[in-house]
């Protein structure tokens, strides 16, 4: 295989020289590599080194790029997998070179995770990581980790396609990005509370193209329950902005309490906090130590993401300033102004111009008028 050498954090490694982009049939094909992922990897060996995992199991390694990384930057035990056999012939040149002592398998994913467990267990696929939960929250003692990278199913724009993986309807609104975390979590929640063992979001985020959660597993029906309790729907308006949230397994019928349409379901998905406090003041102290290129942009993440209120929908003030026909001033002044009148006010770490507040809306119009 034509390689060449690159380097992510402290670690340097091989990946192919070639468009990652070409297709393949499953198994088979080039080695993929994608560097627009690194900051997704930066903060995967960033929590770890807060975490520090028994194991972790790269369940579908490529390079083997964020298995390595994590061996080589964290000390950490891995476990890197894949079932294209020019990964794993590319994944163990890389072990070799750096001289570490990591497992390399090829496997199909779902087979080596009914048969072993590890400590923390993360899931890359292509698109989406639906296929593979189930038998991941069978082998995670700890720690589950998720990429998804079909946003597009996830947020509503592909209704039928996101149905189908996420067993869930999601709604194609503004605040796309929130649902299609939020769907995946609940999902993922799903998945794992029915082996009577409770999920708890340590550090979940959604960024460009891609959705990435970082959970804490627990055992037990009480943890499983706690975890069924936070599942729900938002109730979105189809007429106006207004929505709510509602908890439970089915929806209740609502009405808009603004222009009395009927409000629609957006879910089941996850309410509630998506990050754990502490864990995210651990990776910020534990930032400049560990050397990851994204850093900045990681600071800057863990910052947005500490203030942000746990509600499960934003508003934009850009859409809201078009509706109301006024030019929209800053958003830190919107907030401010939120938070004077006695509300909770905050962005959103995944968009400028999003609004999260338990402002009512006419509120919440009434401030970005300037009235
Ligand atoms: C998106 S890439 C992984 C990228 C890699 N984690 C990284 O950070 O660069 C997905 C990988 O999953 C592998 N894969 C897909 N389905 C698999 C399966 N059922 N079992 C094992 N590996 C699988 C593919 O061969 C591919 O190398």
């Amino acid at each position: 295989m034509d390689v060449v050498e690159v380097t992510e954090g402290k670690t340097r490694f091989f990946v192919p020289r070639q468009d990652p982009h070409l297709q393949f049939p499953p198994g088979s094909g080039p080695v993929f590599y994608n560097s627009r992922m690194e900051l997704n990897r930066d903060t995967t060996v960033l929590l770890l080194s807060v975490l520090r995992p028994g194991s972790y199991l790269d369940a579908m390694g490529a390079s083997g790029v964020r298995g390595l990384r994590v061996a080589h930057e964290d000390g950490i035990p891995v476990t890197i997998n894949d079932w294209n056999t020019k990964a794993v012939d590319l994944i163990q040149q890389n072990v070799e070179a750096l001289g570490l002592a990591a497992e390399v398998t090829r496997e199909d994913a779902n087979v080596l995770m009914s048969g072993r467990t590890f400590d923390a267990v993360d899931l890359d696929p292509f698109g989406t990581p639906a296929p593979f939960v189930d038998s991941a929250a069978r082998s995670a003692g700890n720690y589950l980790f998720v990429t998804a990278t079909d946003t597009a199913p996830l947020c509503g724009a592909h209704l039928k396609a996101g149905m189908r993986r996420y067993f869930s309807r999601p709604r194609n609104t503004e605040y796309h990005a929130e649902v299609g975390l939020r769907t995946l979590m609940g999902f993922v929640v799903r998945e794992v509370i029915k082996y009577d063992r409770g999920v708890e979001p340590l550090f979940c985020y959604a960024h460009e193209h891609f959705h990435r959660l970082h959970l804490r597993l627990r055992y037990g029906a009480a943890a499983a329950d706690r975890a069924l309790a936070r599942l729900g729907y938002v109730m979105q308006c189809p007429q106006c902005l207004y929505r709510s949230e509602q908890a439970g397994m089915l929806p209740e019928p609502e009405e808009c309490p603004l222009c009395s349409a009927d409000l629609v379901p957006v879910g089941p998905l996850w309410t509630g906090r998506i990050n754990d406090d502490a864990t995210l003041a651990a990776m910020q102290e534990a930032l400049p130590a560990v050397t990851v290129g994204t850093g900045a942009r990681i600071g800057r993440l863990l910052a947005t993401c500490r203030q942000e209120l746990d509600t499960s929908s934003h508003y934009d003030y850009h859409v809201i300033a078009k509706h109301l026909r006024v030019s929209p001033g800053g958003i830190g002044t919107v907030i401010e102004q939120l938070q004077a009148l006695g509300y909770r006010a905050s962005r959103a770490h995944y968009s400028g111009t999003a609004i999260k507040t338990d402002a009512p809306l006419p509120v919440l119009e009434k401030v970005i008028s300037g009235g």
